[in-house]
């Protein structure tokens, strides 16, 4: 049934979904990774498809960026329409020296300065954990993709840092966060395992990294589009 935000029939979401932030990444997956892919949604630019990869009916959706918008679908997906995983296949831009421009993050955790936490049990610092099972799936079939690629991509596993702002400079908890072992900044995960908690629902996030904190290298827009391809076949394998 459609809600405010989906207009999809209930059938035409399959139980599994990808999950970008952006839509046209999620025409790009439809389009180079899904047959006999459909336009489901569109409500607010929001768009989702569903068709096949390896004889399994996968939806590939957008999230649009932002805790907010995130617990919105992934809340939707969850309650109307029986949807039973959901795999984030994002952008980060890199905190620690370990991890480079193009290297893909398993977010085995996501710490957040969201609100969205804090008022979902008041009192408790809720710990974000992707699903056990997807995230070991998503390690193991990392490596067995790394033996057939040309020029493997470095894959790491381990907590990133989902934020509210994209923008607030704050190098003092970037080194923090760094000195704690947190990977990546991106901007869903959290909110996305908070749902997954919540409804009952396996998720995981893979993101490729756009640009590094640090060092300031970082890929173009067209890039950002494009080079995901190992984070999407990681995505697609669990
Ligand atoms: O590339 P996506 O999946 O949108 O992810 C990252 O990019 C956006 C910011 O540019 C935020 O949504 C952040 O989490
Ligand atoms: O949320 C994000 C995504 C990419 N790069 C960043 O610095 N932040």
């Amino acid at each position: 049934m459609p809600t405010p935000h989906i207009r999809a029939a209930r059938g035409e979401i399959a139980p599994i979904v990808v999950m970008p932030g952006d839509p046209r990444r999620a025409a790009r997956i439809a389009s180079d990774y899904l047959e006999d892919a459909v336009l489901v949604t569109d409500v607010r630019g929001i768009l989702g498809f569903t068709g096949t990869w390896q004889g399994r009916r996968v939806t590939a959706m957008a999230s649009g960026m932002g805790g907010p918008s995130m617990t919105i679908y992934a809340t939707e997906l969850a309650r109307e329409y029986g949807v039973e995983q959901i795999v984030r296949v994002g952008t980060a831009g890199a905190m620690s020296a370990g991890v480079a421009v193009s290297d893909v993050i398993i977010a085995t955790g996501a710490h957040t300065d969201s609100g969205m936490t804090a008022s979902r049990i008041p009192g408790v610092h809720f710990s974000h954990l992707a699903d056990f099972g997807l995230a070991r799936a998503a390690v193991d079939a990392a490596a067995t993709l790394g033996e057939d690629l040309e020029t493997p991509v470095r894959v790491h596993a381990g907590a990133v840092f989902t934020s509210d702002h994209f923008y607030l400079e704050r190098p003092a908890l970037t080194a923090a966060l760094t000195a704690h072992g947190t990977l990546a900044v991106e901007m869903e995960a959290a909110a996305l395992y908070a749902v997954g908690a919540a409804e009952g629902v396996r998720t995981l996030a893979i993101v490729t990294v756009s640009d590094h904190l640090v060092t300031g290298e970082s890929m173009t827009a067209e890039e950002r589009e494009t080079r995901f391809d190992t984070a999407v076949r990681i995505a697609l394998s669990v």
